[in-house]
This record gives structure tokens, sequence and C-alpha cells, in this order.
């Protein structure tokens, strides 16, 4: 399944006209986003001849060629994003616009943030299952993002992951990721993730424990950022 799930009322936050050049631009990512993941799961599961592939990568190269034109570099945001609104378009685990993200999608129910993705093929690890370290860039996301809504934003400083069973690729699955502790800047924060068909059936789960990064740290680590 490919999730197309920017969701429009994110970007109302000022005037009309602006507010429609934004919402036009992160649906535009979010159609680029979706094209992108189909291209990247049919070149994994096909078995057409290595000619018709070459051709496939001629034809991807030319089609790429406008988007070279205004690139950014890592110190500039995507416009598209608003940080502090928690819209990250390219995010590789929840961005709709990344070809690297299922994407996620998760909402807070009670307090616990509960995401649902289906992985295709291109996560694949052992034959028919998810890589191990996807599994784990779920969680960290999960964890993430539980911390950062209960209002002790940090940065993951120890993801410890116990895999019980292999998490199947192109069936539902079902996240979680909730907040345990918050002991000064620490905060520690657990996950799971198991099929929608089977929510209890536990396939793997993560304790993380995340850190308020001090205003001096941040300076140094996100200072020359700009938007
Ligand atoms: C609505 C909004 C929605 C938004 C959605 C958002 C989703 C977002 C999802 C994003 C999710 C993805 C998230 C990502 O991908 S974050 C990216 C991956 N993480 C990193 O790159 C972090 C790298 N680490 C650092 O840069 C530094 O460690 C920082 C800056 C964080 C702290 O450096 P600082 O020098 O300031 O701190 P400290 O070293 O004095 O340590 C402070 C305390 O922490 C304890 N400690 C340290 N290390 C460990 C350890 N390994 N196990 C256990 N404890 C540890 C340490 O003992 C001390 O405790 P205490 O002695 O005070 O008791």
């Amino acid at each position: 399944m490919i999730w197309r799930s920017y969701h429009p009322t994110h970007g109302s936050t000022g005037n009309g006209a602006h507010d429609e050049a934004l919402h036009d631009r992160r649906t535009a990512i979010d159609e680029l986003g979706a094209a992108l993941r189909e291209l990247v799961e049919r070149a994994t599961v096909t078995e057409v001849d290595a000619e018709t592939i070459r051709r496939v990568a001629d034809d991807v190269r030319r089609v790429t060629g406008p988007l070279a034109d205004r690139p950014r570099g890592r110190t500039q945001l995507p416009t598209a994003d608003d940080l502090l609104g928690g819209i990250r378009m390219y995010n590789p685990v929840s961005g709709t616009g990344s070809a690297l993200a299922p994407p996620v999608r998760a909402e807070i129910v009670d307090g616990v943030v509960v995401g649902a993705c289906t992985l295709g093929l291109a996560y694949e690890g052992p034959p028919m299952y998810a890589h191990g370290g996807i599994s784990a860039l779920l969680l960290d996301h999960m964890l993430g993002y539980a911390t950062t809504a209960s209002g002790h934003p940090g940065m993951t400083v120890r993801l410890d992951t116990v895999y019980r069973a292999p998490v199947p690729l192109q069936t539902p699955l079902h996240l979680t990721g909730r907040v345990t502790d918050v002991n000064g800047r620490k905060v520690t924060a657990h996950g799971i993730i198991a099929t929608a068909a089977d929510p209890d059936a536990i396939l793997v789960e993560a304790t993380g424990t995340f850190v308020a990064v001090p205003p001096e740290k941040a300076k140094a680590l996100f200072g020359t950022m700009r938007r």
C-alpha cells in the first residue's frame, strides 16, 4: 500500500495567498513522493529483462533533470517544512515527500502515539520480512514522536531493540510509542511493532533514552540552519 498522507489542514497558518501556494507545493511534493515510492517498489519487485531495466534507468535519469535546478544545502530547511508545527515533508519515516519513508502515519490516542504503515519488498532483510534496521528506524521515530508530543523533546542517546518475531512485509502494521519516565533532561520511552491484525502480539519492541539538548549544544549543532 502506498500512503498519500500530507494533511492539508496543517498548512493553514497565515493569510490566504501564501497558504494556498504552500498547500499546493506540499501537495505536489506528496504526489512526487508517492510516485517515487511506486518507482522504488516496482524497481525492487520487477523481473523484467536487463534491456528494459536499462531503458527505465535512462528514462529516470532524464526526468530527474528539472529537479536539479534549485538544490538546497544541508543547512537550509525545505521551504515546505514547518519545523515547530511538526511538518517534515522529507522525513525518512513519516515524510510523504520521501522515497525512503513507508510512510508511517501516526496520531496521538489517549497519550500514546499510534502509527500505521505497510512495508513493501524494498524494506526486505530476511526473505519475506523487514530488515531489522528498518524496525529500529520506525521505533526510534515512534519514541521520538512520543517524547516530543509529551513536551519533552530530545535526541536519541540510546535505543534498545528486542526482536521477538520477524516483521512481515506487505502486511498492515501497528506501531506505538509512549513516554514511560521523565528524569530531568532524560526521557525514557517504549514502543512496539505488531501486525494490525494482531496488535497484541509484539514482534519488535524498543526502549529508548532521549536527552534534551541544552541551548549551547543546540547552537553548536543547529546554529547554521536557515530557512
Ligand atoms: C507535533 C509535533 C510532531 C513532531 C514529530 C517529531 C518526530 C521526531 C522523531 C525523531 C526521532 C528521531 C530522533 C533522532 O534520530 S536523534 C538523532 C540521533 N541521536 C543523536 O545524534 C544524538 C547524539 N548525541 C548527542 O549529540 C549528545 O549526546 C546530546 C547533545 C544529545 C547530549 O549531550 P550533552 O553533552 O548535552 O549531554 P550528556 O552527554 O552530558 O548527557 C546528558 C545525560 O544523558 C545521559 N546519557 C548520555 N548518553 C547516554 C546513553 N547513551 N545512554 C544512557 N544515558 C546517556 C548522561 O549520562 C547524562 O545523564 P546524567 O549524568 O545527567 O544523569
